[in-house]
């Protein structure tokens, strides 16, 4: 990413800017969605600092750039009232300014984030063009035809995630993306075209925030306001309860298989669902001889990255191999391979349980690749390996519940532990059986009919899995290894 002379619009801004120069390093750190955390603390620039809301409280929003070349962006609250800052948003606190007033985090202040929805229930429709409105940087925009209701309580939400999200009123929620990458975003490109086609298991997109006046690299979504979706929870948190009790044999249906299965169907049903419909909004793309050549070559590229972040990996890496240029040779027979925009971080915490069926979330990709990378056309049963993996999660991730141990190899002298092991994959097995059955009965192709594309994605995810893990759950990294060597084994 080049280097571009920060700008600032008025004097709080240049403020903040100091402020943000001097404290947030340590700050940063101290967050979940930071990235950094094994190096030493990096500088912080301000790229651009922006006021949205003045009053009482003053919102600002700002992007800085962290070290080389990682940029974040922040909702910053300063308060003029004196005294020390309500609980509620004391964790979010970056300090005391040179004038006394409390600079924090805004995400958890109710009042300010009720003021941004404000801006982005005013903001300009999307199609009255990219100079509409006011020429300040951040600018605000919205879905054609979009209702946006304001004065709806905020709520900052507790999920694990990479970014952070507030919901109004449980009837939208607002990501405010932590990590703003230049040029399209795929989360808003996907959601929207999916809006466009209509009747498809997702959030509708509402509204967004945008920038392009600081930035290198074009304009630059800054957050998301899409739809609220009520549910009964993830499909992660579901699955794992489900395997748990198969585990443990209180499966309601067929001990130890049942249990999910019809879950499992339908998520196959919702998924093909959304690949249609990106397919009939975005195109397609059969993809010839060449661009097999290149996509193999991406895996290789892929496999040796992680590899060198990964060792223990290097024990497949030549099996590993093996797999994705079995897909080079029967790629081109019989079917031909087509390309499509797809979800491509598919998993079952990807997917919230509405009183209707499933509904998928967070388009955005893996959020360990380049945004190029993510938005590429891709052959769509990518998706279906990635959700393959997470059914050999959910079994893995509750029979560690059920043992008290973390996820690992079995002794074969435990019995119990072997025998519940034997368990838990046969959960899996039939979970993905039913989710493969579930894609092929609402009209997509059977993935068990491309065993060999399947393979390579199933390794390609499980390898990238592996990276995930070593990095941010160590004790989870057996998971994806059991996966390689199993895959690698049936090379
Ligand atoms: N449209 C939505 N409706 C209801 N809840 C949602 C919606 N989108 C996301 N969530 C909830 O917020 C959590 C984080 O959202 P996600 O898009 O996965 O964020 P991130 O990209 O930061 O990982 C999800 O696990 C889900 O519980
Ligand atoms: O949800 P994110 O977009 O942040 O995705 C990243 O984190 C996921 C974990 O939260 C990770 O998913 C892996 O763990 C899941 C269980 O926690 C499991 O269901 C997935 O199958 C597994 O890949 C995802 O890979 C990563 O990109």
């Amino acid at each position: 990413m080049t280097t571009t002379p920060a700008r600032y619009t008025a004097s709080d801004t240049e403020l903040v800017a100091a402020e943000l120069r001097q404290r947030l390093p340590a700050w940063l750190v101290s967050r979940r969605w930071f990235e950094g955390k094994d190096a030493a603390l990096p500088t912080v620039e301000p790229l651009l600092v922006e006021e949205l809301a003045a009053g009482d409280a003053t919102l600002l929003l700002a992007v800085v750039r962290a070290g080389q070349d990682a940029w974040y962006q922040l909702l910053l609250g300063l308060r003029h009232d004196p005294g020390p800052l309500p609980d509620e948003l004391a964790d979010g606190r970056i300090g005391a300014c040179a004038d006394g007033r409390e600079l924090y985090e805004a995400t958890a202040d109710p009042e300010l984030m009720g003021r941004l929805l404000d801006r982005l229930a005013t903001g300009e429709p999307a199609d009255a063009g990219a100079d509409a409105g006011s020429h300040a940087s951040v600018r605000f925009r919205r879905t054609p035809g979009a209702h946006i209701p304001t004065g709806l309580p905020a709520e900052l939400s507790t999920a694990e995630q990479s970014n952070t999200s507030v919901a109004f009123g449980g009837r939208m929620m607002l990501k405010v993306l932590r990590h703003p990458a230049p040029g399209p975003n795929p989360e808003l490109e996907l959601l929207s075209a999916l809006g466009r086609v209509g009747g498809v298991p997702s959030a509708a997109p509402l509204a967004w925030i945008e920038t392009s006046a600081d930035l290198p690299g074009g304009a630059t979504t800054l957050g998301i306001l899409q739809e609220f979706v009520p549910n009964r929870g993830d499909g992660w948190a579901l699955a794992v309860a489900e395997a748990r009790a198969c585990i443990v044999g209180e499966c309601e249906s067929v001990a130890p298989l049942g249990g999910f299965a019809d879950d499992a169907h339908a998520l196959g049903q919702a998924t093909v669902r959304v690949h249609a419909a990106l397919a009939s909004g975005l195109g397609t793309r059969e993809l010839g001889p060449p661009e097999v050549e290149e996509l193999v070559g991406v895996l290789q590229s892929r496999l040796a990255r992680a590899v060198a972040q990964v060792p223990q990996l290097s024990a497949f890496e030549r099996k590993l191999g093996d797999i994705y240029r079995e897909l080079g040779e029967v790629a081109g027979r019989g079917e031909p391979l087509l390309a499509q925009r797809a979800h491509g971080d598919l998993h079952l915490g990807q997917v919230l349980r509405a009183d209707d069926g499933w509904v998928l979330i967070d388009f955005e990709g893996e959020p360990g690749r380049p945004q190029d990378e993510r938005r590429r056309m891709q052959p769509a049963i990518r998706d279906v390996a990635a959700m393959l993996r997470s059914f050999d999660y959910a079994a893995h991730h509750a029979l560690a519940d059920v043992l008290g141990r973390p996820p690992g190899e079995q002794s074969p002298q435990d019995l119990r532990a072997t025998r519940l092991a034997r368990r838990a994959s046969a959960w899996a097995v039939h979970g993905r059986r039913a989710f493969c059955a579930g894609y092929a009965d609402a009209g997509g192709v059977n993935p068990h009919g491309r065993p060999v594309l399947l393979r390579a994605f199933e390794a390609d995810k499980a390898v990238y899995e592996a990276v995930y893990e070593a990095h941010s759950r160590p004790a989870w990294l057996p998971i994806p290894m059991a996966a390689v060597r199993r895959l690698a084994g049936r090379a």
